[in-house]
């Protein structure tokens, strides 16, 4: 198929047929030519050409004139100039008027073509920084949330919609679906933006510790308090606070944040005083918290002052149609951060991506996608460089002993790991750690994070936030048979 169009300006008829046979025999370029400088202009009005080859002493008007006026009809046309006269001054001339190259007549068929591939080259990525540019804009337009679904799209309505009051959102969805982006979002977009963001994650902080941490103490108020302690109430106001896993959060702190909703007032611990609070709560769980009411271990009253204004945010598996989006974004971002050139993803791997499950959510995919754009080496992204995932992610899976863990794959992973720059290497050697520490761990409790957390000696809390970070999901480790049953592992990542 020819699909790169190339005009060809000279006024000697001979070397047009040349520079024809030359173009179309040698490479599969579609080839327009002509010999009058202003009947290649009137054509480029009509036809998208990709580059041009044009003569630099032609009757009527020379090449780099008319390079110049060509540009101004496609500003994104490239240039060789031809120079029968070899004079490098006016060759670099037309170089600095706009031309990508020169070329000395008499020429080597190679010698243009290689001019002419890189010609083409450089308008591709002219091209796609283009557009990376638009995709970035666009995405400022969309409040950093990628993605185009239905789903997607009334996620962002529904942000547009409350930023600019004061209400209470209740956002609910799996973990990994991007709950705290549309928390972050609704605040930029409201008039307490230039205020602060706070968040807190309630399910990662222990009882005792998490009361102070909201409401504050004052001096005296238990063994330690040596002075007063703002909470993070006071920190967010005039802006937002963000209540992460509210779901989590412990009986005696719910009627205290009843209270704060309710009367816009609160009572650090240990004081008798009564503070006024200007602060918008969005609060976030992955629970079902109807189930919790029912269940009494979630205030109802709190339920419904909570969500004034629900926002869910689906699986990513309910929202196929933004994996492609996703993928290629998160591609790029990681592209960038480590340095790696590659550009785009094999149809292949995209089919990959597209066709497995995400248990893990929008989370889980950029960290697939970060993995393998480290292992890449050139352009694009292989399904190889997925499936080197696949292979540590079914390890993971395996049963049997903690020792069984440290298979080739591992050992490969540490390998890989030490060729990094080190911070990159220090990072990943401790992430690396958690997945195969924690996983192991799961397994041996058969998911129970409670005992999980206690054989390890760390706080159930502290345990739950490295599996949030990792995507490890309790429950794969719970019943494997009927997990395994729900889901298509073997051809998943
Ligand atoms: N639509 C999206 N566009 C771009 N990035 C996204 C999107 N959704 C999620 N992410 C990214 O995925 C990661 C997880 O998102 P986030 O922390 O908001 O999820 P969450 O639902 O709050 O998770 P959890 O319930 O575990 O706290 C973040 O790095 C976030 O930036």
């Amino acid at each position: 198929m020819k699909d790169e169009t190339i005009l060809v300006v000279d006024d000697e008829p001979d070397m047009l047929r040349l520079l024809e046979r030359i173009l179309t025999t040698r490479a599969n370029y579609r080839v327009l030519k002509h010999s009058d400088p202003y009947a290649a202009l009137e054509e480029l009005k009509k036809t998208r050409v990709h580059a041009a080859v044009v003569d630099l002493k032609m009757p009527g008007m020379d090449g780099i004139r008319f390079i110049q006026e060509a540009k101004t009809i496609q500003p994104d046309l490239e240039a060789i100039v031809l120079t029968a006269y070899g004079t490098i001054e006016s060759a670099v001339e037309a170089v600095k008027k706009g031309a990508f190259d020169y070329i000395t007549k008499p020429f080597k068929k190679e010698r243009l073509l290689i001019a002419l591939s890189r010609a083409l080259e450089w308008r591709r990525i002219l091209a796609e920084n283009r557009s990376l540019k638009e995709i970035i804009g666009e995405q400022e337009e969309n409040l950093g949330i990628v993605g185009s679904s239905e789903a997607i799209c009334r996620v962002r309505a529904m942000i547009f919609q409350v930023a600019p009051t004061n209400a209470t959102v209740l956002i609910t969805g799996s973990s990994g679906t991007g709950k705290e982006l549309v928390a972050q979002a609704i605040h930029r977009l409201s008039s307490r933006r230039s205020r602060r963001f706070v968040s807190i994650n309630c399910a990662a902080i222990p009882e005792s510790i998490l009361e102070s941490e909201l409401f504050g103490y004052v001096r005296g108020a238990f063994t330690g308090a040596w002075k007063d302690r703002k909470g993070l109430i006071e920190e967010a106001q005039g802006g937002t606070l963000f209540l992460d896993e509210v779901g989590d959060m412990p009986m005696a702190v719910q009627a205290k944040l009843l209270r704060l909703l309710e009367h816009g007032e609160y009572r650090p611990l240990g004081s008798n005083e009564l503070k006024k609070a200007d602060v918008r709560i969005i609060a976030a769980t992955n629970k079902n918290l109807e189930k919790a009411v029912e269940d009494k271990t979630f205030r109802e009253d709190l339920y419904y002052r909570l969500k004034v204004f629900h926002i869910h945010v689906p699986d990513l598996d309910e929202r196929k149609e933004d994996i492609p989006i996703l993928s290629q974004f998160f591609l790029k971002k990681y592209a960038h951060l480590h340095g790696k050139p590659v550009r785009s993803l094999s149809p292949e791997a995209l089919r990959l991506l597209v066709s497995r499950t995400w248990q893990g959510n929008v989370r889980e995919l950029a960290h697939t996608i970060e993995r393998a754009v480290i292992l890449s080496t050139g352009e694009v992204l292989e399904r190889e460089h997925l499936l080197s995932h696949q292979a540590t992610r079914k390890t993971e899976r395996d049963p049997g002993s903690p020792c069984k863990t440290l298979n080739r794959e591992d050992a490969e992973e540490v390998s890989f790991i030490l060729t990094l720059p080190f911070k990159d290497a220090r990072n990943r050697i401790i992430r690396w750690f958690h997945r195969l520490y924690i996983t192991s761990l799961l397994r041996r409790c058969g998911g129970n994070v409670s005992r999980a957390a206690e054989l390890a000696g760390i706080q159930r809390q502290y345990l739950h936030q490295i599996m949030k970070e990792e995507g490890i999901q309790a429950q794969e480790f719970r019943s494997r048979e009927s997990h395994q049953a729900g889901r298509t592992w073997n051809d998943d990542i």
